[in-house]
């Protein structure tokens, strides 16, 4: 573990939080957790990516899904869970050797804040801020900060200081992989009758959603102009989604492709859901030097 003193002092002055090595909980080397536990809810987020890894409302199943060939390891991506894809999401719009979803989620970031508000709320605040490991792939220096409240329900806010001295296009998702059980019954409401790109085929065409989308097959495509609040609804439950703030909402599952995804494997496809708010595309944001975007989501059950 490399916990700072100050974060070992945050982590002491609120109850129900800790920070554990994640090895033997899951494969790979280890990541640093931070976990919270109070009487509404409890989570877990590797300081790796701030990357939330476990919400479970008291009573409830883990609304995340992690892959069960998931790695946690220095600088790899998390399968599953909540990824923040930042400052790019995708491909780096100008040079693909860049990493995917950009580097956010393969940074360590620091516990900066915790408090409890409130008997059953908790709330931290993870932040990272520019390095020369970020400035080889963003020059732009930046302040990253994700609050986490954990409840009932599990409100993310993240924003993103731009400190470059020139606009710089952004492009953001809260990658969230919803445990949906079996991803062939579960139907997303709040997506119908909209537009959307078809990112899995040449040429990025565009279609209008027939009805609500339950998936049949490889999917990826992402929805614009979307209304605040998604519903999830399986067999077992409702996953309620919501964000004001954002604009897009990415629609993913790799079905049989996942085959080929290590840490995915055979079959497990049929376990998630992604469902990603973020803005992106049309609605990628040019910062101004100094300005700060921000991008916030809360899930629940309803
Ligand atoms: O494998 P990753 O880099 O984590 O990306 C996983 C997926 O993320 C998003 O949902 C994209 O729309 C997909 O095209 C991509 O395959």
């Amino acid at each position: 573990m490399s916990i700072s003193q100050a974060e070992q002092q945050i982590v002491a002055s609120v109850p129900g939080l800790a920070i554990v090595s994640s090895a033997g909980l899951y494969a790979g080397a280890g990541l640093d957790l931070l976990t919270i536990e109070n009487t509404a809810g409890r989570a877990s987020i590797a300081l790796q990516g701030a990357h939330v890894v476990s919400f479970v409302p008291t009573g409830e199943q883990d609304l995340m899904w992690i892959s069960p060939n998931a790695v946690f390891g220095a600088g790899e991506a998390i399968r599953g869970g909540i990824p923040l894809c930042l400052p790019w999401f995708g491909p780096h719009p100008e040079d693909e050797s860049k990493p995917k979803h950009g580097f956010a989620r393969n940074e360590i970031w620091s516990l900066v804040e915790a408090s409890q508000p409130e008997a059953g709320l908790t709330r931290v605040t993870l932040e990272l801020r520019d390095s020369p490991a970020s400035h080889a792939l963003w020059e732009h220096p930046f302040v990253y900060r994700l609050t986490v409240s954990v409840g009932k329900a599990l409100h993310l806010d993240l924003s993103i200081e731009h400190k470059g001295r020139t606009p710089q296009l952004h492009s953001v998702a809260l990658h969230t992989y919803f445990n949906v059980g079996d991803v062939t019954q579960a139907v997303i409401h709040g997506l119908e009758s909209l537009t959307y790109i078809d990112t899995a085929q040449a040429g990025l065409p565009r279609f209008t959603q027939q009805g609500a989308p339950q998936l049949t097959g490889p999917t990826d495509r992402i929805y614009l102009d979307v209304p605040p609040r998604q519903e999830i609804k399986t067999p077992s439950r409702t996953i309620v989604i919501e964000s004001a703030d954002t604009h897009c909402a990415v629609v993913w599952n790799a079905w049989h492709n996942a085959d080929k995804i290590a840490d995915i494997g055979p079959g497990n496809y049929v376990g998630y859901l992604c469902v990603e708010r973020g803005d992106m595309r049309d609605y990628s944001p040019v910062l101004q030097p100094g300005q700060t975007y921000r991008a916030s989501m809360t899930l629940s059950i309803a």
